[in-house]
């Protein structure tokens, strides 16, 4: 059951003709009634649906080749021999893969942007096979691209040479689950998705829930620090993950999968692997701080006039919501655009400049129906949103959510790609989509902004008919120099990979960088491990 909210009898009208939902107006004449709001239903978002086309569809125009500016020399490292082929099959017999089709998939990147040349994919199943794979390529001086679910944005997942491929697809069992602690315990290659549902038949939930859930991995997505939708609520890797499983560059394998809450036996070593993208350990197993399922899930869509009320209505959500507050997403009305126009999607409200999704997660139906219709009210009365629709049952939630979760998968059918994940105080987050649209006039076929408000996340989003190097120069530097003069962050969540990895210094002083500098060399001495990724190419 849903409800439709307005504030004009005239927009009411309109509505109606949308779905036969029930309403409530700011005058209070009819109200969305407790039922509407207290539905109960079993999850929360529509990734499974997300994951699946975006498995199918793959991304849209643009050119194979990493950008000479984005590709590196190829470092020295060795060339895999036949030697080399016969020590691999002995090992990991089968799952050594040399045929070019089955390797097709593993070389490009999901956007297709970057394309590798490697011609070996090796699949181990055990953290033991890991660190013998790893110390014979140490041995050897072959270069390794550590490989979960391949749904990274930024180039960091597929090799740019020919790096061999350690894929952790197989490595996909679930340990052990803490039904008390809520700490679950799985080997790398395990599936988000496949995570998710096996914690929901045990009343829990994973703390990360991504668009790309039915493909992306969890060793993956600890590597890349992966935010998601659920960050505003349980917070990010660094706390959520409480043990990691490394093999590091030289195959030996650093235990430190304790499941505690509290442990300060010295310097917190796994933080260094979270967020490292492959270039410091391959990470082999994981053990994460589950929340219980809440029992009560409401989804709401917004629309906003101006993005100035789309923030006070961010402040007046926090104040009213409160704890119950799991969500706080937007997208403007050029993202709607290509959300109708690529992927049929209709609008579940009336035209707006700016759209909102906000989830409320909490364990009592009444407590939280009775909040989210004061906020609801309270918005409405003070003119910050001009219509939206309120959403309880599994089904008209997932439709919601997949108004903003399938922007990624709408802009690949929109043309070439420009992305950009940029962190900023939440108050500038939408000048810089008003500022980049003034500067690119009508170079840009589109120019989107969506994201994280919640987190001062923004994802803006740059399309052209086809890669276009005059396009990228306009883009580059002034988003970074934008960012910097902000004190923002180029990267939020997404990492740096091989595609942003040389605008670091937008972002980080140049004793950090060295000192990052100074701990892979430590690591990983011979630099095996993700090579081209993460670190600038040349350390000031
Ligand atoms: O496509 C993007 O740029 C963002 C993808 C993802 O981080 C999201 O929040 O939807
Ligand atoms: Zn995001």
């Amino acid at each position: 059951m849903a409800g439709i909210f307005q504030r004009t009898p005239k927009l009411w009208t309109a509505l109606r003709h949308l779905s036969p939902h029930s309403t409530l107006s700011s005058t209070a004449t009819t109200r969305l009634s407790p039922v509407d709001l207290h539905t109960p239903f079993l999850t929360c978002s529509s990734g499974q649906f997300v994951a699946a086309t975006r498995k199918l569809h793959g991304a849209g125009a643009g050119g194979l080749k990493p950008s000479p500016a984005a590709a590196p020399e190829r470092l020295p490292f060795s060339r895999v021999t036949q030697e080399d082929l016969v020590f691999f099959r002995k090992i990991l017999p089968g799952r050594t893969i040399t045929d070019p089709d089955l390797l097709e998939s593993s070389n490009v990147d999901w956007l297709k942007t970057v394309r590798g040349s490697s011609e070996l994919l090796l699949r181990p199943q055990t953290t033991e096979e890991v660190s013998q794979v790893l110390s014979y390529c140490n041995s050897r001086n072959l270069a390794v691209n550590p490989q979960g679910g391949n749904t990274g944005l930024v180039g960091g997942s597929v090799p740019v040479y020919d790096e061999i491929i350690l894929s952790t697809a197989l490595m996909n069992n679930i340990l052990t689950f803490d039904s008390i602690s809520g700490i679950l315990t799985c080997q790398a290659g395990c599936v988000l998705e496949n995570l998710s549902l096996y914690l929901e038949e045990r009343d829990y939930i994973m703390p990360l829930d991504l668009g790309a859930k039915g493909s992306c991995q969890i060793g993956g997505n600890v590597a890349t620090n992966a935010g998601g939708l659920r960050l505003l609520r349980y917070g990010s890797l660094h706390g959520t993950v409480l043990g990691l499983e490394v093999v590091l560059a030289d195959g030996r394998v650093l235990d430190c999968l304790a499941a505690l809450r509290k442990d300060n036996t010295g310097y917190d070593l796994k933080q260094l692997f979270i967020g490292s993208e492959g270039t410091l350990g391959v990470i082999t197993a994981v053990s994460v701080l589950c929340p219980r399922k809440p029992k009560s899930v409401n989804v709401v869509f917004l629309g906003c006039e101006t993005f100035e009320q789309l923030l006070r209505t961010f402040q007046l959500c926090k104040g009213m919501l409160g704890e119950i507050l799991s969500a706080f997403e937007f997208l403007d009305s050029e993202c709607m655009r290509l959300l109708n126009t690529h992927l049929k999607l209709s609008n579940p409200i009336s035209e707006c400049p700016f759209y909102v999704v906000i989830e409320t997660s909490g364990s009592d139906p009444t407590h939280d129906g009775e909040k989210l219709h004061n906020f609801l009210e309270e918005a409405m009365t003070s003119s910050l949103v001009t219509d939206g629709t309120v959403a309880t049952e599994e089904s008209k939630i997932k439709t919601l959510w997949s108004m903003r979760e399938r922007v990624t998968e709408a802009l690949t059918h929109d043309g070439f790609t420009y992305k950009y994940d940029i962190s900023l105080p939440v108050e500038q987050i939408y000048q810089l989509v008003t500022d980049m649209r003034q500067h690119l006039g009508d170079r840009a076929r589109s120019v989107v902004g969506y994201g994280h408000v919640g987190d001062g996340n923004l994802h803006l989003n740059i399309t052209s008919p086809a890669k276009d190097p005059s396009l990228l120069a306009a883009i580059e530097p002034f988003i970074y120099e934008w960012t910097a003069s902000c004190q923002g962050s180029i990267s939020a969540e997404h990492g740096l990979g091989l595609k942003k990895r040389n605008y670091i210094y937008y972002s980080k002083p140049s004793q950090a960088v060295a000192l990052m500098g100074n701990i892979k060399a430590m690591l990983d001495p011979k630099g095996i491990l993700n090579p081209y990724k993460t670190l600038p190419d040349n350390i000031k």
